[in-house]
């Protein structure tokens, strides 16, 4: 059954987390200058992060954007709380972590950001795990990475084992997300890369849908990247996706 939802164009700008994948920070400021005043999301990822660091973060921030960061970490449940609670003191909105650390991981994530606000009477950011990367395909995940089973059945059981760490949510495809929500309750988060515009440049994405199937699909928010800031005229593309989302 599909989900459909009607929007304001506000709600579905505010559903948009806007990759920037840029090497600086002067980069990036250059596309927020053409987005200027869209109340879209935006997503930091290890590209940016590790040449611009926590400042521009910080920067951001006072400046009134929703922040995803998305360093993505992977390590034993003691570093990673340490990460964690290095991360929730930049006061970002979202962050993640790879589920595949297992469920001890996790749940150190959430002590780690839960340690750094405590007594501050801030909010933790919402935590969220990937699953299995949307660039993954079928043959991928079976015969290179080697977990045996569809891409579903994986995605399903490391949402599953997120839920149980007691995090927010999961980044997968949108093709996933009917599955988790099932899974693991409405109340449960998706955010969804693998999003390309109909006729646009897959490139290295495997699992895609567009933006009106992924939101049609239950998505809460959508990653997208290239399709907007590659495009020659980022602004129009970006106002193209939201009056996607909003018109039926
Ligand atoms: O965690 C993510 O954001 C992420 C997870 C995933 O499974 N796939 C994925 O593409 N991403 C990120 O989403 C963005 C997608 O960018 P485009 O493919 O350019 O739209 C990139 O910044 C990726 O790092």
């Amino acid at each position: 059954m599909s989900n459909v939802r009607t929007l304001t164009r506000e709600e579905a700008a505010s559903r948009v987390m806007v990759a920037l994948d840029y090497p600086n920070a002067e980069a990036a400021e250059g596309l927020l200058r053409e987005l200027d005043g869209i109340p879209c999301f935006l997503k930091v990822g290890m590209q940016l992060y590790y040449a611009a660091g926590p400042s521009f973060i910080e920067g951001l921030k006072k400046r009134g954007y929703h922040i995803f960061l998305d360093l993505k970490m992977h390590d034993i449940p003691n570093t990673v709380k340490g990460g964690a609670n290095s991360i929730a003191k930049l006061g970002v909105d979202v962050f993640n972590v790879h589920a595949a650390g297992g469920l001890k991981m996790m749940e150190a994530a959430v002590e780690g950001a839960e340690l750094a606000l405590a007594g501050t009477g801030l909010q933790r950011p919402l935590i969220i795990a990937v699953t299995q990367l949307t660039s993954t395909s079928q043959v991928v995940l079976n015969e290179e990475i080697g977990i045996e089973g569809t891409v579903e059945q994986a995605v399903v059981r490391y949402a599953q084992l997120t839920r149980q760490a007691g995090l927010d949510g999961v980044v997968a495809s949108p093709q996933e997300v009917r599955l988790i929500k099932n899974a693991c309750g409405q109340a449960f988060k998706t955010i969804t890369p693998g999003i390309r515009p109909a006729g646009a440049d897959i490139g290295d994405q495997s699992r895609i849908m567009t933006p009106r199937q992924a939101l049609d699909a239950g998505t809460d928010y959508m990653v997208i990247g290239r399709p907007i800031t590659s495009a020659a005229d980022p602004r129009t593309a970006l106002e193209t996706i939201i009056k996607e989302l909003v018109e039926r």
